[in-house]
């Protein structure tokens, strides 16, 4: 692959459940073309959640590599991969996960100001994207005002402010009807794919996952691919 943004070698990942223990991952390796988009599918519990954690070093495994965006993330610090995290991934959650004491355009300027670049221009950074997500006059409402689609749309806004590398969403349609659900993927297609940002994005439906380059699910601990767009990146 000739510029993978993600590069996982030999991840293994088990957890304690009370006497037992649960293997999530066994020796599992991925690489992820810069700008690809690449969707997990799959049942409750087959370890989707804890994939994202490992991308963006919430998470580390127990033993292997993992590599983003040129980021050794086992290798590094707590502290480093905070950093890291900050400003290179864009988050968007199944439920939002609005701070609702901000406003809509503080919400969206959260990345800038935990990453410490926050300046005054970004005040117009923050209400053009708004106005891309078509919510330019909800700037000073308060999350709990808007509805949910409406939140997730600022969620993406939110995602996008600091110009991630990657894109890491958990079921971002999973809370929306399906009507709504779309608008929130024409956003994603319009913002994200036109900008080049690689994502990688949780799903249930099979809807959802036909967006996707390459879609993988996990089995026995092993990363496998279900699907792959023809014609498509890789
Ligand atoms: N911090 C943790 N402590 C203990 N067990 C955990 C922890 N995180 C995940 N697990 C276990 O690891 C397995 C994989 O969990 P994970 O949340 O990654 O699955 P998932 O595929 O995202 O599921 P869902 O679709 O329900 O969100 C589950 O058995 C879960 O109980």
């Amino acid at each position: 692959m000739a510029d993978p943004i993600i590069e996982l070698t030999g991840i293994c990942k088990s957890f304690q459940e009370g006497e037992r223990e649960r293997v999530v991952f066994r020796n599992a390796s991925l690489a992820v073309e810069t700008g690809e988009w690449l969707f997990l599918l799959g049942r409750s519990g087959s370890g989707k959640s804890t994939l994202l954690n490992l991308l963006s070093g919430i998470d580390l495994p127990d033993s292997g590599e993992v590599r983003v965006a040129g980021q050794p993330l086992n290798r590094q610090s707590e502290r480093e991969r905070t950093l890291f995290r900050r400003s290179s991934i864009g988050f968007v959650f199944q439920f939002y996960n609005l701070i609702p004491t901000l406003t809509v355009l503080e919400n969206v300027l959260l990345p800038l100001e935990l990453a410490g670049l926050l300046n005054p221009e970004h005040d117009k950074l923050a209400r053009d994207l708004l106005e891309q997500v078509g919510l330019a006059d909800r700037a000073a409402s308060f999350p709990d005002r808007l509805s949910g689609g409406e939140q997730q749309r600022v969620a993406v806004a939110r995602a996008l402010v600091h110009r991630p590398k990657l894109v890491l969403a958990d079921e971002p349609t999973g809370n929306l009807d399906a009507e709504t659900g779309r608008q929130v993927l024409d956003l994603f297609q319009r913002l994200l794919r036109e900008s080049g940002t690689t994502l990688v994005l949780v799903t249930h439906s099979a809807e959802v996952a036909a967006l996707a380059d390459r879609v993988l699910t996990i089995e026995n601990g092993l990363l496998v691919e279900a699907g792959r767009r023809s014609g498509g990146k890789p």
